[in-house]
């Protein structure tokens, strides 16, 4: 097949970060993504309806293309209250909240200690139809790097979706085997995003002949067999998997150090490489679902009205690209990409 037509598709899990860079990664974004989850792991934090609403102002005065719709999440703390999740709801901005554990990842040092203590948030979260999107690892010194999305989902997940059964919830860049069966095996309320690069490698490709602080992403990527199990998962045409980048910027300098940062970006090519996975799996046809359909399904919008074509023809992705004073490695840097978005 040397094209594709599908419903212009939406992601639901970016970093568009803050600032001067916002240019760079709202062009990115927008190109031909007609929404996007826009996650609130900035510094501060987005933690209330008035800093998402003014975040919201921020991307739109970037100026992204005519028919992309940020979608704003707020960053749940250990000081969130049941109206900061109405006032946020009311807003008409704020699509969701996000659970990061303290300490899991980029900027979560202000996330939540112990979920036991929100359960007011989540039962107002429930009663307004707003889902709970979830970066799935535990952050104790005793439990392995490759082993903290499987304890998370054992130790913190099953009970949470066990006492919260009408809460949505979603548990964002999935890497192993262990989450896909969780999702699977849940009720319809629960779903999962699934990132490209986790669809395209695995820990091999960031250690083998050489460590490449570019493919460093957390969750880290795992072991080949769980890379099968969200291949398989992705393109399976499940309603409960859908299309999250979690493009997540960060300047050269500070992914090539001694201490890198961890996050991949994928922004400036992310259709073009789910599309490369789809079709290593002859599964084009479930492309649509999983990037168009089931991410809107799930937070009950309509779906887009538009189509996006995707053609065959070779094309490099550059060294480097501008991230405002600054500039990032984007992934496939220096390489060909077969598939590519018509104007
Ligand atoms: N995925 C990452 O490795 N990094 C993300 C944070 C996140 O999504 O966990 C970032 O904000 O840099
Ligand atoms: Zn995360
Ligand atoms: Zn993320």
């Amino acid at each position: 097949m040397n094209e594709i037509t599908i419903t212009r598709p939406d992601d639901w899990h970016v970093h568009l970060r803050d600032g001067d860079v916002l240019t760079n990664t709202v062009a990115d974004i927008s190109r031909y993504f007609g929404r996007a989850i826009v996650m609130p792991n900035l510094v501060p934090p987005v933690t209330n309806a008035e800093q998402a609403t003014e975040y919201h102002q921020r991307i739109m005065a970037a100026k992204p293309a005519a028919h992309f719709q940020p979608l704003m999440v707020l960053y749940l703390t250990d000081n969130t209250t049941a109206q900061d999740i109405i006032d946020a709801k009311n807003s008409g901005l704020v699509f969701a909240a996000k659970l990061y554990p303290a300490g899991a990842t980029t900027n979560s040092s202000s996330g939540v200690t112990d979920v036991n203590n929100l359960s007011d948030v989540f039962a107002a979260m429930e009663s307004v139809g707003m889902p709970l999107l979830i970066h799935g690892e535990v952050t104790t010194d005793d439990i392995d790097i490759f082993d903290r999305e499987q304890v998370f989902i054992d130790n913190i997940l099953k009970p949470l979706v066990e006492n919260y059964p009408t809460l949505k919830v979603v548990l964002e860049h999935i890497t192993t085997k262990n989450a896909v069966d969780f999702v699977k095996g849940a009720s319809d309320n629960v779903a999962a995003t699934i990132t490209v690069h986790h669809l395209l490698f695995n820990r091999n490709h960031m250690l083998v002949g050489g460590i490449r602080p570019h493919f460093f992403c957390l969750p880290i990527l795992k072991r080949n067999v769980h890379q099968q199990a969200l291949i398989e998962a992705a393109t399976s045409g499940s309603a409960k998997f859908f299309l999250g980048t979690d493009s997540a910027p960060h300047a050269k300098h500070a992914k090539e150090s001694a201490c890198g940062c961890a996050g991949s970006y994928t922004a400036h090519a992310a259709i073009e490489l789910y599309a490369e996975v789809f079709e290593k799996e002859n599964a084009l046809d479930k492309l649509e679902a999983f990037a168009s359909l089931n991410g809107p399904a799930f937070y009950q919008l309509p779906v887009n009205s538009d189509k996006i074509t995707l053609i065959k023809t070779d094309w490099t992705v550059p060294e480097t690209l501008s991230f405002g004073d600054d500039v990032v490695v984007p992934i496939r840097a220096n390489e060909t990409i077969q598939w590519q978005v018509q104007d």
